[in-house]
């Protein structure tokens, strides 16, 4: 079983991750980390703090020499902006003195980070939270509400995609399909995983040019009138062995976990598993993947429309998944909303905030899907080291009568 917990707030002094069950064996680095999460700060539409913040990575756990010793990976990550916190989310009670006396202007010179936050954002968690947790300050509710968590998914996400390449050679990608009215081509081939230096090197992570150009301008046009974006990512895994998840009950199955992880994702809306949504539209006779035998009597999927899942477990065929993101909720051209202290109308609080981090939620999703493979296989396969989850996995596969094989 593979379980795995973040904590930490977005301007406390640091996340932290930790996962278990992993086997013993996988090679997996500070400096890979380190790299994944650069990746997830990458994105035309980001905002200030992605700038400047470094994401200070340690491993407090689990990794001896660069390779993972079977007990608990924990891992650090360090928030630059904390510095500036210290004294209005310290751990342990302040003097008021102290606390007024943290009274300076925050970046965009709107609002002291000391003062309480009352006017909820429609479409963040401010107003929700406050009622459920008491709270007459939204403060303590957008602080784990951000998405400065999903830092800590991606570095766990690393160290999930390490172990599935180096055990069972599982490779992934993400990208972006669209963002607010602009998109990629519909019949775009789909990016492998020998591409993602080239997405990540694209300013929406992308590999169409015409595409992106055209959802660069949509973020521009945003930001100009004051306004955010949202979109839509694609996660892609290539090597998948079939049979991972299960048709027996309703929460084993891949599509079921697949579709929890990402709707676990900070503004995700919809979830499509291979064709999704634009499948329902077809008729049964043009909605399927039809089978038949190459000239060496293996089984081919004519199409790859199911997105790699039937009947909740995977088929070996490439697993493709999108995941539909709203707006960023904190509107820089703040929308209307109440104060929480009175019946007056009022704008919702705006500091700094992102135009648009649908590129960034691509590698969130990435990281969500190496996960959810990544506990699959743990249960599939089993084994303490990489080489006994490798030796199971090849026995398994090599069991399936070789007029049953699709590869
Ligand atoms: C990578 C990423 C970055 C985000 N950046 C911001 C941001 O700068 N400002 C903001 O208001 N929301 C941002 N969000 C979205 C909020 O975290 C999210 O809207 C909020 O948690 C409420 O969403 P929910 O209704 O899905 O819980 C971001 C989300 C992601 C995935
Ligand atoms: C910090 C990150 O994203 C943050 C997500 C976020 C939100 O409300 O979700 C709000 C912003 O935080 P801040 O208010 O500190 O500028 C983003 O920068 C990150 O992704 O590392």
């Amino acid at each position: 079983m593979l379980r795995w917990l973040t904590a930490g707030e977005s301007h406390g002094p640091a996340l932290l991750a930790t996962i278990e069950g992993l086997p013993a064996g996988i090679e997996v680095t500070t400096k890979d980390v380190a790299a994944a999460l650069a990746r997830r700060r990458l994105g035309f539409g980001r905002g200030a703090r992605m700038k400047f913040e470094q994401d200070e990575v340690e491993f407090l756990g689990g990794v001896r020499h660069g390779v993972t010793m079977g007990s608990p990976v924990a891992i650090r990550i360090g928030n630059t902006e904390w510095p500036k916190w210290e004294t209005v989310m310290s751990p342990d009670p302040v003097s008021d003195e102290a606390y007024a006396a943290s009274d300076d202007v925050n970046a965009d010179k709107e609002i002291a980070r000391n003062r309480p936050l009352t006017r909820p954002r429609p479409g963040h968690a401010d107003l929700v939270g406050m009622q459920k947790y008491g709270f007459d300050d939204a403060r303590p509710v957008l602080e784990r509400a951000s998405a400065r968590e999903t830092a800590a998914r991606v570095a766990l996400g690393e160290v999930a995609a390490r172990f599935l390449e180096q055990a069972y050679g599982i490779r992934l990608v993400s990208h972006t399909v669209a963002i607010g009215g602009a998109g990629v081509a519909e019949d775009a081939p789909l990016p492998t995983p020998d591409q993602v230096e080239q997405i990540d090197g694209d300013p929406v992570r992308t590999l169409d040019a015409a595409g992106s150009a055209a959802m660069v301008a949509e973020v521009e046009a945003a930001k100009k009138d004051g306004d955010t974006l949202g979109g839509v990512v694609e996660v892609v895994a290539y090597g998948l062995p079939p049979g991972l998840g299960s048709h027996v009950h309703w929460d084993r199955r891949l599509d079921a976990q697949l579709a929890a992880a990402l709707m676990g994702i900070q503004a995700i809306k919809g979830v499509e598993v291979g064709d999704g949504f634009r499948t329902a539209a077809r008729r049964g006779s043009a909605a399927h993947d039809e089978m038949e035998r190459d000239a060496d009597g293996v089984i081919q999927r004519r199409t790859g429309r199911a997105g790699g899942t039937e009947g909740g477990m995977s088929t070996g065929d490439v697993l493709r998944v999108r995941a539909a993101m709203k707006p960023i909720s904190t509107v820089p051209r703040a929308l209307d909303t109440v104060d929480t202290t009175g019946a007056e109308a009022a704008k919702a609080i705006h500091q700094r905030s992102d135009v648009c981090a649908v590129p960034a939620a691509g590698v969130v999703a990435e990281a969500m899907v190496a996960l959810v493979l990544a506990q699959a296989c743990v249960e599939k396969f089993g084994g303490d080291s990489v080489a006994e989850t490798a030796r199971n996995h090849t026995a398994y596969l090599a069991s399936i009568p070789e007029a049953m094989r699709t590869w």
